[in-house]
């Protein structure tokens, strides 16, 4: 099971430290997480990476980027080299988050390119799919469907990959999105994913994802991606207890 929280820019440096300290604590002392059958990820915000790295250098608890540029080197100002990432400790990199699509109008080219930088750099991609309007099952995993591939075009070597089923209407909202639509779209989307040959990719859902959800999506999904849910370190807990109730 994959448990993986972006904070986005929400929480500024000093918090995020505070909420990484409180997340070590609690994957220190769970069996699951010890044991490796639940793995951890978190993607804190640029400036706060490498306090929260060091936090949790000790610990199972996984650090990625929110965001890489697609070159490693050059004349980018503002760039964020994915070589640097991954020197710094980063074993992650988000890419194609629908608010980096909408707000930094990235497309489809882009994304291509950020994911081919990611693998290069030896970081697991989690690579975020998902419809824009809420719409019929078969449609949205047609449409995830075609951003990964599209993502993954003329890819080579990759070896790890988290694919982020995130449907934009259920992002930022009180409730995900209902749990016969988002294991309905994942089964499609690991259907595909199991024809191109990535068995191992985790498929995990996220948009408003908090606990009870992935108790009501079962072992259906290979686990969430969190958001604002995962900033109470408490609830985060409960998660990781509710995977382990899944075994
Ligand atoms: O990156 C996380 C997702 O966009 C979900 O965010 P949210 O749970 O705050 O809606």
């Amino acid at each position: 099971m994959t448990l993986g929280a972006s904070l986005k820019l929400y929480l500024d440096v000093d918090a995020s430290v505070e909420w990484a300290e409180a997340l070590k604590e609690t994957a220190r002392v769970h069996p699951l997480v010890i044991s490796g059958h639940v793995r951890l990820f978190v993607l804190p915000s640029l400036p706060a990476l490498s306090a929260v790295i060091d936090v949790l250098a000790d610990s199972p608890i996984a650090v990625g980027a929110q965001d890489l540029f697609w070159e490693d080197r050059g004349a980018y100002t503002g760039g964020v080299s994915g070589a640097d990432l991954a020197r710094l400790g980063c074993t992650y990199v988000e890419v194609g988050h629908v608010e980096r699509r909408r707000i930094f109008n990235e497309d489809d080219l882009t994304i291509r390119l950020k994911f081919a930088a990611a693998l290069r750099n030896g970081l697991t991609p989690v690579l975020c799919v998902g419809e824009a309007e809420q719409i019929d099952a078969e449609s949205a995993a047609q449409l995830c469907i075609a951003q990964l591939d599209s993502a993954m075009a003329n890819t080579t070597g990759l070896r790890d990959l988290v694919v982020a089923y995130e449907p934009e209407w259920a992002i930022g909202q009180a409730e995900p999105a209902p749990s016969a639509h988002v294991v309905s779209v994942i089964r499609k989307l690991r259907q595909h994913i199991d024809e191109i040959g990535l068995v191992d990719a985790a498929v995990v859902y996220g948009g408003s994802a908090k606990p009870g959800l992935l108790s009501a999506l079962g072992n259906r999904v290979d686990g969430l991606f969190l958001g604002r849910f995962a900033h109470d370190p408490a609830a985060f807990a409960s998660i990781i207890d509710e995977a382990a109730g899944l075994r």
